[in-house]
């Protein structure tokens, strides 16, 4: 396929990207002129949709979880409001097959966490397109990249999917004399390596293939953001986070950019088959944050850093002392720190879950960077129940625990401004996070004489400064999203606040 007529591809409501190609990345994107902070770079219709992949029993059109009822033409699982509906996607898509067929779906037992038939439907809805729009399969589909020889290697793997994908579909489903086993195998390692994951508007998770946005670089500190919008039929919008020149490479997150190198480095090799070598992989100090950085056992002051990032079984160095340790020795203590940390998370919402993480990032002191990522994610946990738990209601909160609040926003926020610059969604969640302990504060200062009237006035209007970028950040979003109610949410917090700081009068000064 030639690189340039991807560019033209009728799928794109909005392109104001180039495709190029490397030996490292393979295809990517470029900015193909220069694009402010939050411009649209790419707008695209998904070529297909459907479940994720080791997923429980759910409703095949409306991705509902553990629905009992089945559809009544192919007795595969569909909602009966689905049922209902002439215009529902598993009736246009692969109910006729499974009819035609006689494919039976076998219930499992109860809470069952893996219906692995149900593996078999987002490949086929790729199959059913590659029929309907062949052209669109062979300029944009057939070449995305799909590491048959890495996932060959993974061999249970490669056989289970062999099995209850390529078997299940050629042999039961009788698509034997439509599709290879070659070909179904092919779809199945890109929707491995290029799927996006996307959310019902109830918040269901799904799969949806972009053959264009999907060809993405990968990078830890990404600068473009995507949105997909349930409403518009799975559209996909891309942004930039950043300013970019003409020219410039965009790249996005395919991992959780609030992870330490080894686990970002791990969910690479093994969800997309590559070693990443981003400038913040290759930084043991993860840009000077110290996200993976762990407490010298040997000397008071020094920081272990491992000394080859990006290899599995680098060694890890003492800055200070030069004490090494060995990479085994520092998974196992991660692994058990992180295990506390997840059973904390399991615990219901409540008190105890909000003192049990206070408890472990005090002690985890000790044994961590302030700005570990295991740290970090304890007070993000922490700023999420600050304010919400019982006990910790907002109106609750004593002066200290809201300056406890902001200042986990403020470390939060910290370090997102290093890993995800410019318009990130974790950075408006965390602002408007941050806007409530400020504003309460102010408004106990103020009568407790602690500030003037002016200085109210001023903390007031930061707040104001906070909730703007918010909504700058979230006005994109899916309303219905969560992300698009709490820019709703933060909208009428702004307007009010506004009004407040209107009404203070300037005898206040
Ligand atoms: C979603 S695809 C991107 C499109 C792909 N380059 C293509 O030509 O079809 C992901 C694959 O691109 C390559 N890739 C993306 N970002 C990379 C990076 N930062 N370093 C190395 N390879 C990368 C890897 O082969 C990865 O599995």
């Amino acid at each position: 396929m030639s690189v340039s007529n991807m560019t033209a591809t009728p799928a794109l409501e909005v392109n104001r990207t180039a495709v190029e190609c490397s030996r490292i990345y393979g295809r990517f994107l470029v900015a193909n002129e220069p694009v402010q902070r939050g411009e649209l770079l790419v707008q695209e219709q998904p070529l297909a949709i459907g479940p994720k992949c080791n997923g429980y029993v759910l409703c095949l059109a409306c991705y509902r979880p553990d629905v009992q009822e089945r559809c009544s033409l192919c007795g595969w699982p569909l909602c009966s409001l689905c049922d209902g509906n002439a215009s529902n996607q598993h009736l246009e898509l692969e109910c006729a097959v499974l009819q035609l067929a006689k494919a039976r779906f076998y219930e499992m037992p109860a809470g069952s966490l893996h219906w692995p038939q149900l593996d078999c439907i987002m490949p086929l809805r790729v199959l059913l397109a590659k029929e309907a729009q062949p052209e669109r399969w062979l300029n944009e589909v057939a070449p995305m990249e799909h590491h048959e020889q890495a996932r060959r290697e993974n061999a249970d793997v490669w056989h289970a999917d062999r099995v209850n994908i390529a078997q299940y579909l050629r042999g039961p489903c009788k698509l034997a004399e439509r599709f290879s086993e070659e070909l179904i195998m092919q779809v199945v390692g890109v929707l491995e390596v290029n799927a996006f994951e996307a959310r019902t508007s109830q918040g269901y998770p799904l799969r949806c293939l972009y053959p264009y946005t999907g060809i993405l670089a990968h990078n830890c500190v990404p600068n473009t953001a995507r949105t997909i919008h349930p409403s518009e039929g799975y559209k996909i919008r891309l942004r930039a986070m950043v300013a970019l020149e003409a020219g410039q490479q965009l790249q996005h997150s395919y991992t959780y950019t609030l992870d330490g190198t080894a686990q970002r480095q791990a969910h690479l090799r093994e969800g997309k088959y590559f070693t990443c070598s981003c400038e913040r992989c290759l930084d043991a100090s993860e840009l000077q944050t110290h996200f993976s950085s762990m407490k010298c056992g040997q000397c008071t002051e020094g920081w272990l850093l491992p000394k080859h990032p990006t290899a599995m079984n680098s060694s890890w160095n003492c800055r200070a002392c030069d004490h090494s340790t060995s990479s085994e020795e520092v998974r196992q203590i991660v692994a058990a720190l992180q295990a506390e940390v997840n059973a904390v998370q399991a615990l219901d919402m409540g008190p105890k879950r909000l003192e049990e993480s206070e408890r472990l990032l005090r002690k985890y002191k000790s044994l961590l960077h302030p700005s570990h990522y295991i740290a970090t994610s304890l007070r993000q946990l922490l700023i999420e129940m600050y304010g919400r738990v019982q006990g910790y209601e907002m109106v609750q909160l004593t002066d200290q625990l809201l300056e406890r609040k902001a200042s986990l926003c403020r470390e939060v926020l910290r370090v997102l401004n290093i890993f995800e610059p410019g318009l990130s969604r974790a950075r408006a969640m965390n602002l408007y996070e941050l806007h409530v302990p400020l504003v309460l504060l102010a408004k106990s200062g103020f009568i407790a004489s602690k500030l003037s009237g002016g200085e109210l006035r001023a903390r007031l209007v930061d707040a104001i400064d906070l909730l703007k970028e918010c909504v700058e950040i979230l006005q994109h979003e899916d309303q219905r999203s969560q992300e698009g109610i709490l820019c709703g949410v933060a909208k009428q917090a702004l307007q009010q606040l506004t009004i407040s700081v209107e009404g203070l009068g300037s005898e206040l000064d």
